[in-house]
């Protein structure tokens, strides 16, 4: 059975059936380049069967490493940017908390992440947080060449130096990057770190079920396996090529359909907390796979009901180019009973004898009717609950949906040549040599 079900109903007042069979020929086309390896970006398609052919000798590699953290440590501090960070934290949160390092016992080593950003004040509050407890450093590059994650690598080497020594200091770093390439590999061999390798066919924001993302989730007691047989499982379910059968299909043809009326902005909605930084990787598969060539659906994200109170008077009454897909959670793994009371003096007292998710799971069936009446296309994906399983067919259904719909656009899915057009000013301002031609035009517009 699957963990996941993919509920249109939100759809009906803006897609006519005969749309989604007008479609079907550039579906099978785009499932035909994408399972056959035909299309663009075929180099970078390895995830697609990854989680079922996963070398059993690779996740034992990663157990021994985790273990070896968890002996050494108390902190893991998690290096890495974009892909090489996303996924770890997402599911963490997912399948723990995000409360994680506050809930954590004696026995667990906690988790943070650095070098998501350049922030000076982040880094020296984190330094701040671990303060004398033991810690590890597992740094994710896949290119090795990332300057926020390579900035913030040196600095926690200067810090690891300091307490342990330079020998004792390699002891405890791993470093998970490509095989062959990029300065990390080569500092890796140099100092002899421990290490883990990217696969090469697999890029960063389709990475989160490699070493990438399974170091720092072993590390925190995360069953590493039953995730993988999640995604496994999920290969053959997002196969298929019957539109009524696949729901991954589906919701990328739905996606397509909205596009093309107009609706040019995805809000990945959630309910709970732990969810938050779902929305925060489906950002980075959605946005870097498809913002190409002047197209793309924008991928946004909303955390309710918080954000009813915030942006929500947009949602249901600002420009009408918003469609809404809601990550629900069918089965959470604490409830909590509303309080009875003898007096009624907050009106609650209708509420008694629900249950706080009864509440929630009521507030968002509403908003769902409130945002359709608002004009607002709705889908939502229902999760069975927060488990490795339930978490490793999502992931895989979402990065089955975005290839599909990166070939529905005639893009290539795999690909992020746009991102480095901010790199190449950032290091010509910071004068990074091989940058000198470009360095003068840019100061000039900048009057510095
Ligand atoms: O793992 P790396 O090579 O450090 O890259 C981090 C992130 O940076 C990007 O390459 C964009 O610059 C993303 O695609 C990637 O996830």
């Amino acid at each position: 059975m699957t963990a996941i079900q993919f509920d249109s109903f939100g759809l009906a007042p803006f897609i006519k059936k005969e749309e989604y069979e007008e479609l079907k020929p550039q579906l099978a086309f785009a499932q035909e380049l994408l399972f056959e390896k035909k299309g663009a970006g075929s180099a970078y398609t390895d995830w697609v069967d990854w989680a079922s052919t996963f070398d059993p000798t690779e996740e034992e590699k990663i157990q021994r490493r985790a273990q070896k953290v968890q002996g050494q440590s108390k902190v893991l501090v998690v290096i890495g940017i974009g892909g090489s960070y996303l996924g770890g934290k997402m599911a963490l949160d997912f399948l723990k908390s995000p409360w994680y390092n506050d809930l954590a016992s004696d026995s667990e080593t906690k988790v943070y992440f650095a070098g998501n950003q350049l922030s000076a004040m982040a880094l020296r509050q984190l330094l701040r947080v671990i303060g004398d407890q033991d810690f590890s450093v597992n740094v994710i590059s896949k290119s090795g060449q990332t300057t926020e994650a390579a900035l913030a690598f040196r600095f926690f080497k200067e810090a690891l130096i300091k307490r342990y020594g330079k020998e004792k200091a390699s002891e405890r770093i791993i470093a998970t990057t490509d095989a062959k390439q990029g300065t990390l590999r080569a500092e890796t061999t140099a100092a002899g770190y421990d290490n883990l390798v990217v696969p090469n066919g697999i890029g960063g924001r389709f990475s989160v079920l490699t070493a990438v993302g399974l170091l720092p989730l072993a590390v925190a007691g995360v069953d590493i396996h039953a995730l993988l047989a999640g995604a496994a499982k999920a290969e053959q379910y997002y196969a298929s090529k019957e539109l009524s059968q696949n729901p991954a299909l589906l919701y990328a043809a739905s996606r397509r359909i909205l596009y093309d009326k107009g609706y040019t902005t995805e809000i990945l909605a959630n309910w709970e907390p732990s969810l938050q930084y779902f929305g925060e990787w489906w950002k980075q598969l959605m946005g870097e796979s498809e913002g190409k060539n002047q197209k793309g659906i924008y991928p946004s994200s909303a955390n309710y009901s918080t954000d009813l109170h915030s942006f929500g008077q947009y949602i249901q009454e600002g420009r009408r180019n918003l469609f809404e897909t809601v990550v629900r959670i069918n089965q959470v793994a604490e409830d909590l009973a509303v309080p009875k009371m003898a007096e009624n003096g907050d009106g609650l007292a209708y509420l008694e004898g629900k249950t706080l998710d009864e509440v929630n799971q009521t507030a968002a069936d509403g908003v769902v009717l409130a945002h359709i009446d608002g004009g607002v296309p709705n889908m939502a994906v229902r999760v069975a609950k927060q488990d490795e399983a339930s978490l490793g067919e999502l992931i895989y259904f979402f990065e089955m949906a975005v290839a599909i719909s990166g070939y529905l656009f005639a893009i290539n899915p795999f690909n992020q040549p746009g991102v480095e057009a901010y790199k190449t000013a950032m290091f010509a301002l910071l004068g990074k040599p091989g940058y000198e031609s470009q360095s003068k035009a840019y100061r000039d517009r900048l009057q510095k």
